[in-house]
């Protein structure tokens, strides 16, 4: 992917050589793993009560908005046990049977990670009930009613489920997890220790003042501050005339203004969202799926990803007749609160 068509603050894309970058910053024990404290000693104690006990770890569920850490957390459960990892997804499991010669192929004591489980198939959820359950899965052969069960035994495993939203599985699934972590967004400490490694990692020479305006602007979000700080590395290094990075306070808010990221670190989505939000609906109550329609974007990626950003910072508050702007809303896209003429919101049509 070019990087010009790469929103700088979507938490959901990733270009190529961000992968590859993610790579090799991706903490590899819970030790190296900044913020998220809670989640880090309660998985420290699911870990060590396994190991003490010689067997698998129980179930994880990884829950929270994307870009947040479930991958990595995915991988340290491996790393820390020493055990492998085979890296699945939801969208990738559309049968029955591709669960099952993923299920059937595990070695003993393996971590199967299925990131976005909330998408796989209903009927890979059912066989993955028994399969979490009893390490055993159910295959039919033949068709119609001569079709039979043959039980298959699987090697002990330990799942790790990631999901933007938890809410969407069904209860079946989500209580066969012995553990269900809640990812919150990082506090501006937490970020910048994630972008003074990271900066150590790329070579880039930033002083704190620079490194603390990106952690303002990276919606709470590790993988949208190591992006930045690309582009702050970027920025550096041509200024310089390729002398060597190099970077400051005005620097960094040079770089982030060429790539339109406001000061909150809002993106274009959440922008849009915004505007229609205070413009058209003159700052609501607005249900979740008028809001979606207006920008021309699906309810769940509302819900999931633009939402809990925007609830966090304090734009918007989530009422039992809908969505509604804060007053800081007004103030932040420098509009007077209630405009005059603005249009009447559309009957409520979900809470
Ligand atoms: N706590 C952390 N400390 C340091 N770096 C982190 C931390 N959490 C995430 N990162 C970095 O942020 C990037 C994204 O993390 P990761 O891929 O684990 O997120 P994710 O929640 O799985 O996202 P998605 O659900 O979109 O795949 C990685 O480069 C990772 O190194």
């Amino acid at each position: 992917m070019n990087h010009d068509d790469l929103d700088l603050t979507d938490p959901e894309l990733a270009s190529e050589a961000e992968l590859a970058f993610e790579g090799a910053l991706r903490p590899k024990s819970l030790q190296e793993f900044v913020g998220q404290s809670k989640v880090r000693g309660q998985l420290q104690l699911l870990l060590t009560a396994a190991q003490l006990q010689q067997r698998t770890p129980d179930h994880i569920l990884l829950a929270g908005p994307p870009g947040l850490g479930k991958t990595t957390l995915a991988m340290i459960v491996a790393h820390e046990g020493g055990r492998p990892l085979r890296m699945s997804s939801g969208p990738a499991i559309q049968h029955a049977g591709d669960l099952a010669a993923i299920l059937s192929s595990l070695v003993p004591g393996e971590v199967l990670f299925i990131d976005e489980i909330h998408r796989m198939a209903r009927s890979a959820e059912e066989m993955l009930y028994l399969a979490m359950e009893d390490f055993r899965i159910d295959i039919m052969v033949g068709k119609g009613a001569g079709a039979t069960s043959v039980p298959l035994d699987l090697a002990p495993f330990t799942l790790v489920g990631a999901t933007t939203r938890a809410g969407l599985l069904p209860n079946p699934l989500r209580d066969r997890f012995g553990f269900t972590a809640h990812l919150e967004f990082y506090d501006r400490g937490e970020l910048e220790q994630v972008l003074e490694r990271a900066a150590r990692m790329l070579g880039l020479d930033i002083d704190g003042e620079a490194l603390a305006e990106i952690a303002g602007r990276c919606r709470g979000t590790p993988r949208i501050a190591n992006r930045l700080l690309r582009r702050v590395r970027d920025y550096a290094l041509v200024h310089s005339g390729g002398a060597g990075a190099r970077a400051d306070l005005e620097a960094v808010r040079a770089a982030l203004e060429l790539y339109d990221v406001d000061a909150l670190g809002l993106d274009r989505l959440d922008r849009a969202v915004m505007t229609i939000l205070l413009e058209r609906f003159g700052g609501g109550p607005v249900g979740l799926n008028t809001l979606a329609v207006s920008v021309g974007e699906e309810s769940e990626t509302i819900e999931a990803v633009v939402e809990p950003f925007l609830v966090r910072i304090g734009l918007i508050t989530r009422t039992p007749r809908g969505r509604v702007a804060a007053p800081a809303a007004w103030r932040h896209f420098g509009l007077a609160e209630h405009a005059p003429g603005v249009e009447q919101a559309l009957p409520i049509d979900d809470l």
